[in-house]
């Protein structure tokens, strides 16, 4: 089931005046000049869901992007039609510069690797207290994605009604998380506000494996916009064509949840331990003494002198290296 507020008949999407529209012209970029920019969010076999203000346009890649490819999330420069009417599709002829790139090794059933989510600064990481029971090894490794790609991770915990959440935050105690706990009932009754106060202001790819109450989750963020009043035009078309990931606004242009069907865990073999590090601020300035290329997890590693000598809490060193350690387990674990 993936449902998502609006129905995708009802007309009443409402124009707002062009917020760009006095932005003065560039001169550094001769070359369409009159691109519009917009925001992917969706893509089904080609064919590209931009929103350009208020209008949802149907796009393609302009040749001269080569190989370069568009994702849900990237800022994008279109030309052509811009419309948004029927049949119409515009041109894609620029990809704006990334602030980070959520990617997805290449796995088993999927031999390319990929970037998933751009412009994304938070990962939720949804994950079912109890049924399915909670995988810590998953969480791990999507918690390694995340500071690898610069997000600040979230752990949406669901269906609190079946197990409670204490036992699992203690696992992830020495690493500080954001964090939030639902479930189902308190989402239809109270509504969503607890999880979008972690939402607000930020762009966040939500993960989790099927049957997590992840599609309860985004239907009861998405779906307030309706009693708010607030229409937007982003989820009536593209919904059930595609696996693609797809952006979804908040209510009260509060922020952004990107889907991410089909995304359930991440392989890992393009993680620098460097970038991971760097999430561990109380530990980064300790591996200036670590032996080149340093694994982290090794005799001559100077992290251990770095706790011992009361640098940074054990518990951090523990949570880091088997943060580091999930890299060598497979996908699925
Ligand atoms: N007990 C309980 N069940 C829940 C809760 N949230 C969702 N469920 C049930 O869990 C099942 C999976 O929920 P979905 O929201 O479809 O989960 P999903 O992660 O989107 O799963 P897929 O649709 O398979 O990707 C459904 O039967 C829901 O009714 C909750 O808070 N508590
Ligand atoms: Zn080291």
């Amino acid at each position: 089931m993936r449902r998502y507020g609006k129905n995708p008949d009802e007309d009443d999407v409402r124009i707002r005046p062009n917020r760009k529209g006095n932005r003065p012209r560039t001169t550094i970029r001769p070359k369409h000049e009159d691109a519009a920019e917009g925001m992917v969010l969706t893509v089904d076999r080609g064919r590209l869901t931009v929103l350009v203000d208020d209008r949802e346009i149907t796009a393609m890649k302009a040749r001269e992007l080569g190989r370069k490819s568009a994702v849900v999330g990237d800022q994008v420069a279109v030309v052509g039609d811009l419309s948004g009417a029927k049949d119409t599709l515009a041109r894609i002829v620029r990809v704006e510069e990334r602030s980070s790139v959520l990617r997805r090794t290449a796995d088993d059933t999927d031999p390319f690797e990929r970037v998933v989510v751009a412009n994304a600064d938070q990962l939720a990481i949804v994950t079912a207290l109890a049924d399915p029971e909670p995988r810590p090894r998953m969480i791990d490794r999507c918690l390694v994605a995340a500071y690898d790609a610069g997000l600040n991770p979230l752990l949406v915990l669901t269906k609190s009604d079946l197990a409670p959440a204490g036992p699992l935050l203690e696992t992830y105690g020495a690493l500080d998380l954001d964090y939030v706990v639902t479930n189902r009932d308190e989402l239809l009754t109270a509504g969503a506000d607890e999880v979008l106060r972690k939402l607000t202001g930020r762009v966040t790819a939500f993960v989790g494996h099927s049957g997590v109450g992840k599609t309860t989750l985004v239907n009861a963020l998405v779906e307030r916009q309706r009693t708010t009043g607030h229409v937007n035009a982003v989820t009536g078309r593209g919904r059930h064509t595609t696996t693609s990931a797809l952006a979804l606004p908040l209510p009260g242009d509060a922020g952004w949840v990107i889907d991410t069907p089909g995304v359930r865990s991440f392989g890992l073999a393009h993680i620098d331990p460097s970038r991971v590090i760097h999430a561990f601020p109380d530990l980064e300035p300790g591996t200036v003494d670590c032996p080149r290329a340093c694994s982290h997890d090794e005799p001559d590693c100077a992290l251990d002198e770095w706790v011992a000598t009361g640098h940074a809490e054990p518990a951090r060193l523990d949570s880091l290296r088997r943060l580091l350690s999930t890299r060598e387990r497979r996908e699925g674990d």
